[in-house]
């Protein structure tokens, strides 16, 4: 059955992002540890893409994929962008106990055992799986640098520069516990076709580090002060966690 991209009769809708509410939260002992696999090589280019700036990777074969906790499938990696706001107060688009953050990384990986392509699994309820790491405010972030380094080679929309041999793992937390649920891409056209895994452990980034994310243009030249989505009802669904 194709997703629902509204709440229509036969399905109650399943948008993002949504408050965690840690304590309504159920462990679910049968679910696995990620395995998660990025090979440098895969990446290829950063880009404006007019709300956030992506970094592409090379998803021609399975050499960069996500597997195992509470997928079924092997989903091979596709890009990475950040949500953020216009001050450090708020900015990331889950949140955890009715705390913001003040961005989010979103890793973007489609089901590429089921499907032929991105675009044909973003029409499926299972097409991608998508991993969430909270940005907390603190010390400056080495592997972050990197990436800000570049953003001035992308300062408008659809600008575009080669960022190859980065080392995806490097951004990740230690820990890799999460929290899981059924829900929706937060942008255009909010297919409810994405497996969330949400780390609990954040990364960190400096003040003046998420400045520079505000400097991007629009289309339109002005800067992209804030690009996440408000939250969205739970519904019925339930989230899991990989530990107690
Ligand atoms: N913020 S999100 O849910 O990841 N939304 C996405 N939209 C299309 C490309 C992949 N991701
Ligand atoms: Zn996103």
């Amino acid at each position: 059955m194709g997703v629902c991209t509204s709440s229509t009769a036969q399905c109650l809708p399943r948008q993002s992002p949504i408050d965690i509410q840690t304590r309504r939260a159920k462990y679910d002992s049968s679910l696995k540890p990620l395995f998660i696999q990025y090979d440098p090589n895969t990446s290829k280019r950063i880009i404006n893409v007019g709300h956030c700036f992506n970094v592409e990777f090379d998803d021609s074969s399975d050499r960069s994929v996500l597997s195992e906790g509470p997928l079924t499938s092997h989903y091979r990696l596709r890009q990475f962008h950040f949500h953020w706001g216009t001050s450090d107060r708020d900015g990331s688009e889950h949140v955890i106990d009715g705390q913001t953050y003040p961005a989010e990384l979103h890793i973007v990986h489609w089901n590429s055992q089921r499907y032929s392509s991105f675009e044909e699994a973003t029409k499926h309820s299972d097409g991608l799986a998508v991993i969430g790491v909270l940005l907390k405010i603190g010390e400056p972030n080495p592997v972050l640098q990197n990436i800000i380094d570049n953003l001035d080679k992308v300062k408008t929309k659809n600008k575009e520069s080669p960022f190859e041999k980065f080392n995806l793992s490097n951004l990740l937390p230690k820990e890799r516990t999460y929290w899981t649920y059924l829900g929706s891409l937060t942008t255009s056209p909010y297919s409810e076709c994405v497996t969330w895994v949400l780390l609990q452990e954040a990364i960190t980034i400096s003040s003046e580090q998420l400045q520079h994310f505000r400097g991007l243009q629009n289309e339109d030249e002005e800067f992209i002060l804030e690009n996440h989505r408000p939250l969205q009802p739970i519904e019925k669904r339930l989230v899991k966690s990989s530990c107690k």
